[in-house]
């Protein structure tokens, strides 16, 4: 805030009395003749101040005369509306203090002016002058329009200064004396002056000067602070936040609309409430009080909105005093809204939407499940394609349903880009940046899960950072100087082997130790052909419905090869192939048949159905759930039809009808019957 100063720009006479101030003003306006006509240099002129002296040979430049008064120029209608329409809220905040010093003040009058010399405001005393000197609201009043004035002057030198009689420039105001003083923005600019005007020379001394300086001291506290509110109430009611201000008593003191807008359904006028009836959790509450440590996006229930949401608390302090603290609520689905916005991303898979009943996953998923309970780092295993993805959102959902899911793959980002997406970035730290700086995914996943496939492709530099974020449980934003508390569960995929990585000092083992120690192998697709079916069957479905499809059936040819497959691209490459047979079955006119030449080219290669099957199954389609009884590991079309023949042996009890039922001869039967070694076990023949 610019100091006004109340500086010595008084008179370098004696203070005017009554007595002689008749003689003073005669030696003024001497010399100001002689000095403006040339008579004698102004180094002569020792009853005036030199910068006056000044101020009167620039008004002569401006071609004004000292004799004849110069009408000022005055702003048109529309002009002089449109800057008191900007100058709106300097005139109101001047307003209160104008009105009392009139009501003290006694021939005399006060004037408003803008930075350049426009009369906004003035006194009804002064008014009475209007016809004589043009002084009325919009007109330009200064030293080029109508010569040395004390405004003028307080404009040019931002100081405040006092003018005696002749000391103005033109003769009209000869018998008047002003003090004015300048007023300034929080910016230091000069945003208008004010001045106590008497058409009296007799009327004035140093202590209207002071007056008057303390009059502009005070409108420009008042207009500056006023500012700021008025700035700061907009900032706030733009944040989509409710803040409550808490005094250090825990008295609720001011808030935004929003906070007025989120509690108006409880009867309680929010101001004046106790902050430990909005807000359920003391301990929160004092955990920063105690501490005074922030607490960051922290998830509440506030019992009174029967609501949930993302609550921050900073405490307000200046060395050791604390005066309060500043609790910022937001709702909880708005953050997650933001996430997703951030993030494109949200966990929609349960341990239920993971298909597969075989012994393997089943297993998988349990303890997956188990793991899901505790607040644990977990490091997913398994070759591409396996469903690791769909697991990380499966525990997410078991263990932090309300939290949020951040994803990341550390190989499809520019590992140059990994750093700001994980850690986020203040405003201006490199160029490029989004002006008001981003939060990273760590920050983002605050309270839920951050996921971070491949991390065995995280450059080793950011490995580093990510040890210590897990270690410390706070992250700082690339360029920022400030730790934000975090607490995430982190899940970490990957189908490298991490030690082997950590052995070639690819990977920082002391990260692998921090990740790794709840590890979940996804087993690959060729180890649970179990669920390959049931898989195909669901991929059917979800294709149908997605693309309108007509749903086809699988000829067994084609479900052997399928079956037989080793699937190196596991269940990602199963669900593109059935997409691929289906759009390469569809037939206009017959319903669709999925057949191996529907197939891509290296599962055809499988196609390689036993005699059996050929006997039993000509030219008829195998439904899709079928009710065949099929073993875990390593089934293969050999094993179903061992089980098949098992199966039917045991409801037939006899050779001859089971031989009927599969469709084949006897002598067959027997043969198979010695190929899987089933001879030697006990059927009831
Ligand atoms: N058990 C399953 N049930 C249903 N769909 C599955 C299953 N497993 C995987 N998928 C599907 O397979 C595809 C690949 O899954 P996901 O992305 O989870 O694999 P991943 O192991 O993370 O692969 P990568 O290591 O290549 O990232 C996805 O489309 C997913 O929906």
């Amino acid at each position: 805030m610019k100091q006004l100063l109340l500086s010595t720009f008084i008179s370098n006479i004696e203070l005017p009395n009554p007595k002689n101030f008749e003689e003073i003003s005669e030696k003024i306006k001497k010399q100001k003749i002689n000095v403006l006509e040339n008579k004698i240099p102004k180094k002569e002129v020792d009853s005036v101040r030199p910068e006056i002296v000044q101020s009167w040979l620039r008004s002569k430049k401006c071609g004004l005369s000292y004799q004849i008064y110069n009408y000022p120029p005055v702003l048109d209608k529309k002009q002089f509306k449109q800057l008191l329409n900007e100058k709106d809220f300097f005139i109101k905040t001047t307003e209160k203090a104008i009105t009392e010093l009139e009501g003290i003040l006694f021939n005399a009058g006060i004037l408003l002016t803008d930075e350049k010399g426009v009369i906004l405001k003035l006194s009804s005393e002064l008014e009475t002058h209007n016809n004589l000197t043009m002084l009325a609201p919009g007109s330009i009043w200064n030293e080029e329009t109508i010569g040395t004035c004390a405004h003028g002057m307080c404009i040019l030198f931002k100081r405040p200064i006092q003018l005696y009689g002749p000391e103005h420039y033109c003769g009209i105001f000869d018998s008047f004396s002003c003090s004015a003083a300048p007023i300034f923005n929080s910016e230091g600019n000069l945003e208008g002056t004010i001045t106590i005007s008497s058409p009296y020379i007799y009327n004035q001394s140093s202590h209207t000067l002071g007056l008057v300086t303390m009059l502009a001291s005070i409108i420009q506290k008042e207009f500056q602070v006023s500012r700021k509110e008025e700035l700061l109430n907009i900032a706030l009611s733009q944040v989509n936040d409710a803040i409550l201000v808490i005094n250090k008593l825990g008295i609720i003191s001011e808030i935004n609309q929003n906070a007025e807008e989120m509690f108006k359904s409880i009867d309680t006028n929010l101001v004046g409430t106790s902050i430990y009836e909005i807000l359920n959790d003391k301990l929160l509450i004092n955990t920063v009080l105690e501490t005074g440590k922030p607490i960051v996006n922290k998830n509440i229930e506030i019992r009174k909105l029967n609501k949930s949401f993302s609550c921050s608390i900073q405490l307000v302090k200046n060395n050791d005093n604390k005066f309060g603290y500043v609790v910022n609520l937001r709702p909880a689905d708005y953050q997650e809204k933001k996430r997703q916005k951030t993030c494109g991303l949200s966990a929609t898979y349960t341990f239920d939407r993971i298909i597969g009943d075989s012994k393997k996953l089943t297993q998988t998923k349990k303890m997956a499940k188990k793991f899901a309970h505790f607040n644990l780092n977990i490091l997913l295993l398994g070759e591409t394609g396996t469903g690791k993805e769909l697991f990380a959102q499966a525990i997410h959902n078991e263990g932090r349903p309300d939290g949020p899911y951040v994803a990341i793959n550390c190989a499809a980002i520019p590992s140059n880009l990994i750093e700001s997406e994980l850690f986020g970035y203040e405003a201006g730290s490199f160029t490029g940046a989004e002006r008001g700086g981003k939060p990273g995914k760590i920050e983002l996943a605050n309270g839920g899960t951050l996921f971070l496939d491949e991390i065995g492709d995280m450059p080793l530099n950011l490995q580093a950072v990510l040890l210590r974020v897990l270690e410390d449980g706070k992250v700082m934003r690339l360029g920022g100087s400030e730790y934000i508390p975090v607490d995430f569960r982190l899940i970490a995929a990957t189908n490298k082997n991490l030690l082997e990585l950590a052995k070639n000092e690819q990977f920082r083992e002391d990260l692998y130790y921090r990740i790794a120690a709840f590890q979940i192998k996804i087993p690959s697709l060729i180890h649970r052909e179990a669920d390959i079916f049931q898989l195909i069957d669901n991929f059917i479905n979800f294709y149908s419905t997605t693309h309108a499809m007509k749903r086809p059936t699988l000829s067994k040819e084609a479900k052997y090869a399928l079956l037989n497959y080793n699937w190196p691209g596991n269940v990602r490459q199963l669900k593109n192939t059935i997409f691929y047979a289906m759009c390469m079955s569809i037939d206009m006119e017959t319903d669709p048949v999925i057949l191996p030449e529907h197939l891509p080219e290296d599962i055809l290669d499988y196609v390689n159905i036993p005699l059996i099957a050929n006997d039993m199954l000509e030219n008829e389609l195998l439904p899709l759930s079928n009710d065949i009884e099929l073993q875990d590991d390593k089934l293969t079309v050999k094993n179903i039809e061992e089980n098949l023949i098992k199966k039917v042996l045991s409801d037939t009890n006899r050779v001859e009808d089971a031989a009927k039922v599969l469709g084949i001869s006897k002598s067959t039967l027997y043969r198979k019957l010695k190929t899987y070694g089933l001879k030697e076990k006990r059927y009831d023949f």
